[in-house]
């Protein structure tokens, strides 16, 4: 237990720890509860009789495994009330583990392709966030994710659907499906988002190959890596990502359920540190993972014995690899400072 005297005291500390969680789905906090809340509500038949038959579910071995009944899921969020809810839900529980900022992806094409409109999804998304940030002090910005398994022609149309709520999504994403599609398939649609003055990620390196982060780096000229895990199997990736101070938005739990990782122990967010990479640790998807943030901070602190020190870098590189203002940066840098004093 390098550093901390008791367990007890290492989750205080973490729980105590200001920080910011820059990779979410909104639609992967969907607890079952609220599932079955909202399949009443809205008379939506959902495969499952309880929530307990809802959790056996879960257990994935790969990415496709999880994102097959992530989409069923989402089947149950219609009205725009629906999103609010799963939206201040979220805000609520990251609030209990003092997160103080939030930058959450959404997938229009998860809704869209049900039928559901935009302006709906958007809607009851942004007036959560809007609500949070009033009632529970919690910042946010709002990343609009492309489902990459669909074409580069379904991607630009919801880019077309999404001009009239421009002033509302502050990035874009790339999210689904990894191996088999590419960054370079989505590089014309990021090149209009980054024209259109929209902060760029992508999922890239957590179970694709190195060749998809320098895709990511090169094509898309992403503002951050999401996960970025197998970047660690080349050498020149690591040094890049390390000189160029590029952040990773990686999910230790995540990570684990979907067999990225055999062993939380394996997990290379130490690693990723020791070659000083802006590594930072986020829920991805809490509800079907087993864990929202401060779970995952414990997680990797207990397996990999991070200290203090450690625990003081993670946060401090969520808010300076965040899309906050400099001056919120530094404020949110020096609350950490503080409470490491
Ligand atoms: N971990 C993940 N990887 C890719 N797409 C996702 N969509 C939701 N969670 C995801
Ligand atoms: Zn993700």
């Amino acid at each position: 237990m390098t550093g901390f005297a008791s367990s007890e005291e290492r989750d205080a500390f973490i729980a105590g720890l200001p920080k910011a969680e820059l990779h979410l789905h909104i639609e992967g906090s969907l607890e079952p509860e609220l599932m079955f809340a909202l399949a009443q509500r809205n008379k939506v038949d959902i495969p499952f009789a309880s929530v307990e038959e809802v959790r056996v579910a879960y257990d994935f071995s790969n990415l496709q495994d999880f994102l097959d009944i992530y989409y069923q899921g989402m089947g149950v969020l219609i009205e725009e009330q629906d999103f609010y809810d799963l939206t201040m839900a979220y805000l609520q529980r990251a609030k209990a583990d003092n997160v103080r900022h939030v930058e959450i992806f959404f997938d229009p094409q998860g809704h869209t392709e049900r039928g559901v409109a935009f302006e709906t999804v958007i809607s009851g998304i942004t007036r959560a966030l809007a609500d949070g940030e009033r009632d529970l002090g919690i910042s946010y910005r709002l990343i609009m994710c492309f489902l990459r398994h669909l074409s580069e022609e379904d991607a630009f149309a919801t880019l077309e659907e999404a001009m009239p709520y421009l002033g509302k999504i502050d990035g874009v994403g790339l999210d689904s499906s990894e191996v088999g599609h590419p960054p370079s398939k989505f590089e014309r649609v990021f090149a209009k988002c980054r024209e259109l003055g929209l902060k760029v990620v992508a999922h890239a390196g957590e179970e694709g190959p190195p060749e998809y982060v320098h895709e990511a780096l090169d094509l898309l000229k992403v503002d951050r890596i999401d996960h970025g895990n197998r970047a660690l199997e080349d050498d020149t990736l690591i040094t890049r990502l390390a000189d160029e101070g590029m952040c990773l938005t990686v999910c230790p739990l995540s990570n684990l359920k979907l067999c990225v990782i055999d062993d939380i122990h394996d997990h290379p967010i130490k690693t990723m540190l020791d070659h000083g990479i802006k590594a930072t640790v986020n829920a991805d998807d809490p509800s079907y993972f087993g864990g929202y943030v401060n779970d995952n901070f414990r997680a990797v602190t207990e397996a990999l014995n991070l200290d203090r020190d450690h625990l003081l870098t993670l946060a401090r590189n969520s808010f300076t690899g965040s899309f906050l203002d400099e001056v919120d940066k530094e404020r949110h840098v020096a609350a950490v400072s503080e409470y490491a004093a």
